[in-house]
């Protein structure tokens, strides 16, 4: 059972080299695109954001130019509504007026509309791309899982998709509008005066030159922004989860420092972005002043020529705020287009990170019903960065034998069972179910198969009965009821006030750490596997409870194969066979009594569980 001399001669380094084989990937894709890229790519992942788009944009149009009516309404009062003899032309002024008004009614409606439907689309491709991200999540290994803090991972699919929504709603829609009021206004300044308009384009260079030095610099600042943001709500997320150990250890100053660490980073990171973003709101207010008084000084003197009328330079000039707006709101529009670029690649790594414990589907093979053979087949195997933790491992499993897995801690027993239960796949060598390498095997088939029971099952806050059907969700209550008894837990069961609908608590807290353990066996047995593999609970229970757990543990690995790490000696004593693990190498293989009666590492947990029991 050695391993090969060339699997021991190096502990890191290239993955060929690597002792426990190719290391697994397992950490969260960056993505690296360009922004346009990056926006390109997350439009095409919620294709709701298209859908619509061209009535929305037509209704952004009728509103925009809507706008321009007051120049227009003025410039033709001023130069047309005063006759000859200097009185005003009241049919005509109150025509234009009238006229006025309807036009901004109708402009009115038309952005109220577009705003309607540009919220209904954003959402709902915000809601895609959140259930998109989500899903691949669950899809990730439990190694990728763990490469972030879960608080991290959880706002990616949260907090940064609400920064692209803030911009699709509020930016995105600004952007439409500007771009919109901008053109419209260049077109009809250019109308009363090409000069005069590209005076204005000429003054406003400057500002859009500034902006693009600007952008690449922002672009950096908001994903530092969305990072230690991340970062900020997994550390909180993770304090207020270990609340119970915090208080119990009395850290809670040193915790506190420790999200205070956090809090700072993501306010420098905010101040700095926000610091470069405000500089070019004052830059571009100077640049709108002397635009204004360059226009004012030649439109004058443009007027005197006869190139321009009163009327049409007063509309210019109003004309000029519209133009003017975008060129403002810019900077702001650029800010949240950058904080959602960010927020997209975040979320965007999510869905570029390739699951490395990938399904075969279809192709996968299912596997037929009854007790479980298994096989390790010269399974090595190291955690990323690591020295090997499984070392060549090759064992048989027979068809519905009981199988107690022991060894020091550390000795490579969870790896074992994490590999036999695929959450994860070995650097080297294969594990067998039936014959069958575990990577050919359906996931519905292996899922419906083999069942893991760990140490701490997940309880979800709802009521026992729920909990116990999460396995199964069309088990009916009677069967709950007979799975219960079957265990021999009935009288537990009475035992509840409220019996199976007992609530359960936040991750279980209401009940027990014994009656947490009771849920996850019933649980399994309603799941009914063939395979079932189980790390027994370390926690210390009382006397009863753990007569009831040995109880159901005997029933329900009853006529099934079973790997079970034992933390206790019972469950090896209880066990037909023992495996004994011993830095990453199984060392020791019998029944109890066999392995007694030998010196070796068994014979010495055998002591010191005996003196620690006595
Ligand atoms: N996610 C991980 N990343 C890196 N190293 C790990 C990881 N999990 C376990 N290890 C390392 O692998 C080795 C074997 O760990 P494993 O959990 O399999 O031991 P074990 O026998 O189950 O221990 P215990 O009885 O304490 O649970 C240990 O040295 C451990 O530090």
């Amino acid at each position: 059972m050695s391993a090969p001399a060339a699997d021991r001669s190096s502990t890191d380094g290239a993955d060929e080299a690597a002792p426990g084989g190719p290391q697994p990937r397992n950490r969260l894709e960056r993505s690296r695109d360009g922004a346009i890229a990056t926006i390109r790519r997350g439009l095409r992942l919620s294709p709701e954001f298209a859908r619509g788009l061209g009535p929305t944009l037509l209704l952004a149009v009728a509103a925009t130019a809507g706008k321009v009516i007051v120049p227009i309404a003025i410039q033709q009062i001023i130069d047309r509504g005063i006759d000859s003899s200097g009185r005003p032309d009241m049919e005509f002024v109150a025509a234009t007026v009238a006229l006025c008004a309807g036009t901004l009614v109708v402009t009115m409606v038309c952005a109220y509309l577009m705003n309607v439907r540009l919220y209904r689309a954003t959402e709902s491709a915000l809601a895609t791309l959140r259930r998109k991200a989500f899903r691949h999540v669950h899809d990730l290994s439990v190694l990728t899982q763990n490469s972030e803090r879960k608080g991290s991972l959880v706002a990616r699919v949260t907090a940064d998709v609400d920064q692209i929504s803030t911009f699709m709603q509020w930016g995105g829609l600004q952007l439409i509008v500007s771009v919109g009021q901008l053109a419209v206004a260049t077109a009809l300044m250019a109308v009363y005066s090409w000069e005069l308009t590209l005076l204005v384009w000429v003054c406003f260079v400057p500002l859009l030159l500034g902006a693009r030095w600007l952008q690449k610099r922002l672009s950096r600042a908001y994903l530092t922004v969305r990072e230690r943001t991340g970062d900020m709500l997994g550390a909180i997320g993770e304090t207020v989860m270990g609340a119970s150990v915090i208080r119990a250890h009395g850290t809670e100053e040193r915790t506190a420092r420790r999200v205070d660490t956090t809090v700072l980073a993501t306010r420098t990171a905010q101040v700095k972005a926000q610091r470069l973003s405000m500089a070019v709101s004052p830059f571009a207010e100077m640049i709108a002043a002397v635009g204004n008084a360059a226009v004012v000084v030649a439109g004058v003197l443009l007027g005197l020529g006869g190139g321009i009328t009163a009327g049409e330079l007063v509309a210019f000039l109003f004309l000029m705020t519209l133009f003017v707006q975008p060129m403002m709101m810019a900077t702001e529009i650029f800010n949240e287009a950058q904080n959602a670029i960010a927020g997209w690649r975040r979320v965007l790594g999510i869905l570029d990170t390739v699951p490395d414990i990938a399904d075969p589907g279809e192709a996968g093979t299912a596997l037929p019903r009854g007790p479980v053979e298994v096989r390790f087949d010269g399974v090595s195997y190291a955690y990323p960065g690591g020295p090997t933790v499984l070392d060549s491992v090759d064992e048989a499993i027979a068809p519905g034998t009981r199988v107690a897995v022991v060894g020091e801690t550390g000795s490579g027993k969870t790896t074992f069972v994490k590999l036999l239960t695929r959450l994860m796949d070995p650097g080297r060598g294969r594990v067998l179910v039936d014959g069958t390498d575990l990577r050919d095997v359906a996931f519905s088939s292996l899922r419906a198969r083999m069942v893991m029971v760990p140490q701490e099952g997940f309880l979800f806050d709802s009521s026992l009965g729920a909990n116990i059907r999460f396995a199964r969700p069309e088990a009916t209550d009677a069967e709950l009821e007979a799975a219960v008894t079957e265990l021999g837990l009935a009288e537990w069961l009475e035992g509840l006030a409220h019996g199976l609908e007992t609530p359960v608590g936040q991750r279980g807290e209401s009940l027990s750490a014994g009656e947490r353990q009771l849920v996850a066996l019933v649980r399994a047995y309603i799941a009914d596997p063939d395979l079932l593999v189980l790390d027994e609970a370390t926690s210390a229970v009382d006397p009863d409870t753990e007569v009831r757990i040995q109880r159901a543990l005997d029933r329900l690995t009853r006529g099934r194969t079973s790997v079970a790490i034992a933390h206790r000696l019972s469950t090896a004593e209880a066990a037909d066979e023992v495996l004994v693990f011993d830095a990453g190498r199984v060392v020791q293989r019998g029944t109890h009594d066999e392995l007694v009666a030998r010196p070796g590492v068994y014979a010495d947990l055998y002591a010191s569980w005996v003196r620690s029991s006595a």
